[in-house]
């Protein structure tokens, strides 16, 4: 079923439905081509909700607030000061645009409970606000004579457009706006979209700032609601308080959620079951809620990824170009006369806990240095302040030329200073390629407006990327599973696709959380290889790890903690000595070449 619906999604198969559709409202009677119209406002606020809830993973209870903006601010920008109709469509989601950016301050701060009762709270405001101003939207009476088609009062450069030209330019705007959507997702900026939605601290690891990507995301979702609305109150020429209540913003919620969130069809199979649900469940009157509450309960029990993930296959969140050779591999050479990388004296408490207790580690480019002690010794804290995702209490971590200390985590991702994770934290319903795509963030030149729009000069760029990934993916043997969702694969697989998200960040320094824990033989093979490749570029590599087989034959040096302190630097021959580290962790019976299971 699935994959025989794919050709509806092909390009030329929509322009032609499009077209069609466009051609068929002129024979279409006033009725249809009125329920098609507001089909298309459907569809536009479903987009919005997906680019804010299913993409960036923030819900919002208050959107029809973001709809009510854009509707009023076009219809009375049109009524009162005599706006053109573009202008005024463009003002509504400007307008809308504007309230979700200052929307995100206070959201971009609370998660999940707090954030869903910090939109329905404004979405609360914005009602009663409508409702009171009355001088201006009426209050509860409404704003009538807002110019619209069926009032035949709506002009364009002189034209009258009439319910069937209305219906065709909003038809051309919203397969526009779709379109830019796709692009816009497929490109960097919507995959650190979806990178924010799974883990923000991952997401940071790569040099995706949360808070300004939160900020993009509110913003554009407000702008298409705001859209949204100004087409809605051209289309009926009437606008009260009611339009734009709680229920409104759960009807969106809903939609998007049925048609399938995180994809782009969704949206708009949810905007074509909710829009003639309504005249359906016309016999219910008094239930309709209570039957869209049905709907949704069993939508997430039946069809947890929606129609769209009933009907058509998995969507890509890459373009589709053609790989371009990736350029010849050239080593670092440090710009900085000390050491690649130097923490001094840094200290670290939680709650009276002394996690790292004046430790200091310098590591040079091109060198392995294994990090080792007993569980809770402080070894990924340190990590963590490496990366910026910890401030220390003391000491100062340097890095190259410059300072790292008090740099937000995506800052230092920025810098070259890459990670992984104790548990691979990748994007679960992306494929392998597409996860190793992220580890680019930092590198894109291209704009926002540059990747929307599909112009050469940044699908050149995406093309090189997808030469640079496919050069990694074969070298870390995943190239046959690179079109498989990373959810359906093993957590050895896994790994490696973390592993090579960071090698195409071209980082110069990586920190490995333990990465050869639960690979098989193969696999930690496979692992070495990289790692020494990365050595061979140049790159400083610091490996938390446990195996200490696999650390004999790669590291240059170890660096032993306990209790937050540095008890041990230098060879490995000379740690299997050294009786401070007998004592604290390896115990008496460990010999070279066996794992610790501290
Ligand atoms: N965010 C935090 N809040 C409270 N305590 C923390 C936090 N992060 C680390 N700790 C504590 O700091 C100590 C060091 O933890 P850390 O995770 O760095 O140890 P580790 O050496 O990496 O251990 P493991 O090998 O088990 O990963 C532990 O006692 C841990 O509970």
């Amino acid at each position: 079923m699935r994959n025989s619906l794919t050709f509806l999604t092909r390009t030329p198969v929509v322009a032609a439905l499009l077209v069609a559709l466009g051609v068929a409202a002129e024979f279409a009677s006033g009725s249809t081509v009125q329920i098609w119209s507001f089909l298309l406002v459907n569809v536009l606020l479903a987009q919005s909700i997906n680019v804010l809830t299913g993409v960036a993973g923030q819900i919002s209870l208050g959107h029809a607030g973001f709809l009510g903006i854009g509707a009023y601010g076009s219809a009375l920008l049109m009524k009162n000061l005599g706006l053109p109709l573009p202008l005024a469509l463009v003002a509504g989601a400007v307008m809308g645009g504007a309230g979700g950016w200052l929307l995100s301050f206070a959201a971009g701060r609370v998660r999940e409970f707090y954030l869903a009762m910090m939109t329905l709270g404004f979405g609360m405001i914005f009602y009663e606000v409508v409702r009171e101003w009355t001088s201006l939207t009426g209050g509860v009476v409404g704003l009538s004579g807002v110019p619209s088609p069926s009032l035949r009062t709506l002009m364009l450069f002189g034209w009258r457009i009439d319910p069937v030209a209305y219906f065709q330019i909003t038809l051309a705007v919203v397969a526009g706006v779709v379109w830019l959507l796709r692009n816009f997702i497929t490109s960097p900026y919507g995959r650190a979209f979806f990178a924010i939605h799974v883990s923000e601290v991952a997401a940071g690891s790569i040099g995706v700032p949360r808070a300004a990507t939160k900020r993009n995301a509110y913003t554009l979702s407000a702008a298409l609601a705001g859209l949204a609305g100004g087409f809605y109150a051209h289309l009926v020429g009437y606008l009260g308080p009611e339009t734009f209540g709680l229920h409104r913003s759960v009807e969106a919620l809903v939609m998007a959620v049925v048609g399938g969130l995180g994809t782009l069809t969704g949206p708009v199979l949810g905007a074509i079951v909710f829009t003639y649900l309504p005249e359906k469940l016309q016999v219910f009157a008094e239930y309709q809620f209570m039957v869209y509450g049905l709907i949704l309960l069993l939508s997430f029990v039946l069809l947890p990824r929606g129609l769209a993930g009933l009907l058509l296959p998995r969507p890509r969140f890459s373009k589709d170009v053609e790989a371009l050779p990736p350029p010849p591999p050239v080593p670092y050479t440090a710009t900085g006369t000390g050491p690649l990388l130097s923490a001094e004296g840094v200290s670290i408490s939680f709650l009276g806990l002394r996690a790292l207790d004046n430790a200091s580690v310098t590591l040079g480019a091109g060198e392995i240095l294994g990090l080792v002690g007993p569980n809770g010794s402080g070894k990924s804290t340190l990590v963590n302040i490496i990366s910026g995702i910890y401030r220390p209490g003391d000491g100062v971590v340097r890095f190259d030329d410059g300072t790292l200390t008090g740099l937000p985590d995506h800052a230092v991702a920025r810098r070259g200073v890459l990670r992984t994770f104790q548990d691979p934290r990748l994007v679960p319903s992306f494929t392998v390629r597409e996860n190793v795509l992220l580890g680019g963030h930092r590198l894109y030149q291209q704009n926002p407006l540059a990747a929307a729009l599909n112009l050469p000069g940044a699908l050149r760029e995406d093309a090189e990327m997808l030469g640079r990934a496919e050069a990694i993916l074969a070298m870390a043997g995943l190239s046959h599973l690179a079109d498989t969702p990373v959810r359906d694969l093993p957590y050895g697989d896994q790994r490696m696709t973390e592993l090579s998200r960071v090698i195409l960040a071209n980082p110069r320094l990586v920190m490995l959380d333990e990465p050869a824990a639960g690979l098989s033989e193969g696999e930690l093979h496979k692992l070495g290889g990289l790692i020494r490749h990365l050595k061979a570029q140049g790159v400083g590599v610091i490996l938390i790890e446990h195996h200490m087989d696999f650390l004999n034959e790669l590291v240059d040096r170890v660096v032993v903690l306990d209790s937050g302190k540095v008890i041990y630097q230098g060879g490995m021959a000379g740690m299997y000595r050294d009786p401070a580290v007998v004592a604290a962790y390896l115990g008496t019976e460990t010999h070279p070449g066996e794992s610790v299971h501290a």
